[in-house]
């Protein structure tokens, strides 16, 4: 078995689409990067790259690189799971959006369909949860959107 953790933050703008797990928030900003900034994605991706011992997604996809312009973060997944499913299957995923606003409850039902067929894992297997920051820091001034991952790999 392995575990693995991640934890990413982006900045919230004018002008960008906000996606989240894949799915589309309605906002009045969005997230910005290099690539569509699905801050859940990422921190998914680095707890599966942490499990495996492989780095983070900054090394396996670097923002210099114009490939990954504008990529949706769910085709760089099925890239990290490619490595994971070499020798392992994910046992269970837990997340948490740190988010003054929006409110992320309405789309989760979405986001875990969307992420249940890229890590082929049950809906049941995968959580999501939304918390505020009480207003304080960078979270509760809405200047960005932070989400942590942990999974569990077991051998296949
Ligand atoms: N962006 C968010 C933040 C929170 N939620 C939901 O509201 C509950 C209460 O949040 P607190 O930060 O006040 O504890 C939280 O448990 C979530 O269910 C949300 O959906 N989206
Ligand atoms: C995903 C990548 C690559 O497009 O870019 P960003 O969307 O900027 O995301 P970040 O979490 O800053 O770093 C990983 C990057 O290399």
């Amino acid at each position: 078995m392995r575990v693995g953790i991640g934890y990413d933050v982006h900045r919230l703008v004018e002008n960008r689409k906000l996606i989240l797990g894949g799915v589309e928030i309605h906002h009045e900003k969005g997230l910005l990067g290099h690539s569509d900034a699905d801050v859940l994605v990422h921190s998914i991706m680095d707890a599966l790259l942490g499990a495996l011992g492989k780095g983070d997604i900054g090394r396996h996809f670097p923002d210099s690189d114009d490939a990954y312009k504008g990529i949706s973060s769910l085709e760089l997944l099925e890239k990290v799971m490619d490595l994971v499913e070499r020798e392992y299957y994910i046992v269970n995923i837990d997340n948490v959006i740190m988010a003054e606003r929006p409110k992320i409850a309405p789309y989760i039902g979405e986001m875990k369909k969307t992420l249940s067929r890229i890590l082929k894992l049950e809906e049941e297997r995968i959580n999501i949860k939304g918390t505020t920051t009480e207003k304080l820091g960078f979270v509760g001034r809405e200047e960005g959107i932070a989400s942590e991952s942990i999974v569990l790999l077991d051998n296949k």
